[in-house]
């Protein structure tokens, strides 16, 4: 079998496309505009190529961009303040703050201190709370494309088996959650599970996200599974320069799959994408408005 692709930047396109209608919509008939505060510390390159992006896609579908750049040594309480002034902004809708931070910054306490309402990254421990019951709450980006895109692909995901290998706070245990509220059945597996490869040959959903390049051989793969590559890893190619490679070997998983994500363009920009979506969903709660169809789980 040679699996389909999932296209993410598609998916992204979409997402993005249904944000922007929505967006004209509120300027419209309410004149309100949702607003992004992204927040960097320090000058990590590949951060700072993340925030120029999403800065203007959040320009893009017609919103407010707001970044904050501050240095590498910026102090816990300058950045608690800046977080606090964002809280309390009625033009900031949402609040994220790229991670990872510089090590003399405690990232619980600063997420922790965004308002919950405005946290687009869905990592406040309200958020995770709330998930975790089944209650609403904002939804972290990466999980929730990989659920749009197994929704779309799948319809129901009723009763099938998924393993997410990974268990991080912001994608493990939130897509574990996520599978469990559409009723798969669940396993999450990390570097101590026994007998990974046989662990994933049971999954009709693979989710792969633990950050090592191509680490899942496509033998591990059953026959026809779904497989979303979270991974994106930055690999040295033998002739020199470098590559974005996922956490799945894509040439030999994609013989086995039913259907794969590919990196680059599967996950990323869907995440992005959601973002997007989330800071809307955002703005209409903000001000007690219908939530934007299609693009909340
Ligand atoms: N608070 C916080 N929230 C985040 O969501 C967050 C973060 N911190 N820190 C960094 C990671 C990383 N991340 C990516 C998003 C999109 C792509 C993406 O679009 N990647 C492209 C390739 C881009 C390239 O060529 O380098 C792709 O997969 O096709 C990658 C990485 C969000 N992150």
């Amino acid at each position: 079998m040679t699996a389909q692709i999932i296209d993410g930047k598609a998916f992204a396109a979409d997402v993005r496309a249904k944000v922007a209608t929505q967006v004209a919509r509120l300027k419209e008939e309410h004149g309100i505009t949702p607003g992004l505060a992204v927040v960097l510390v320090g000058e990590d390159p590949a951060s700072q190529v993340y925030v120029r992006s999403k800065g203007k896609q959040t320009v893009e579908v017609g919103m407010n961009s707001y970044e904050h750049r501050l240095d590498a040594d910026t102090s816990e309480a300058d950045l608690l303040a800046l977080i606090d002034q964002l809280n309390t902004d009625p033009a900031v809708h949402g609040i994220l703050v790229q991670l990872p931070l510089p090590g003399h910054l405690n990232e619980d306490l600063v997420i922790n201190a965004i308002d919950p309402a405005k946290d687009v990254d869905g990592f406040h421990i309200s958020n995770v709370g709330l998930l975790g019951t089944g209650q609403k709450s904002m939804v972290p980006c990466t999980p929730l494309s990989c659920l749009m895109m197994l929704r779309a692909h799948h319809g129901s995901l009723s009763g099938l088996d998924a393993v997410v290998i990974g268990r991080s706070n912001i994608v493990g245990k939130p897509m574990a959650q996520l599978l469990l509220g559409d009723s798969c059945t669940v396993t999450i597996a990390h570097s101590r599970t026994k007998n990974l490869p046989d662990v994933v040959r049971r999954a009709d959903i693979v989710v792969a996200a633990v950050g090592r390049p191509e680490m899942v051989p496509g033998d591990w793969i059953k026959e026809g599974a779904t497989v979303i590559d979270v991974g994106i890893n930055r690999i040295e190619k033998p002739e020199g320069g470098t590559r974005l490679v996922g956490d799945v070997d894509f040439a030999s998983a994609s013989l086995r799959a039913g259907a794969i994500t590919p990196v680059p363009g599967g996950v990323g920009p869907m995440t992005i994408a959601c973002l997007l979506a989330n800071t809307l969903t955002a703005c209409c709660r903000a001000n007690g408005l219908a939530e934007p169809e299609g693009l909340t789980a």
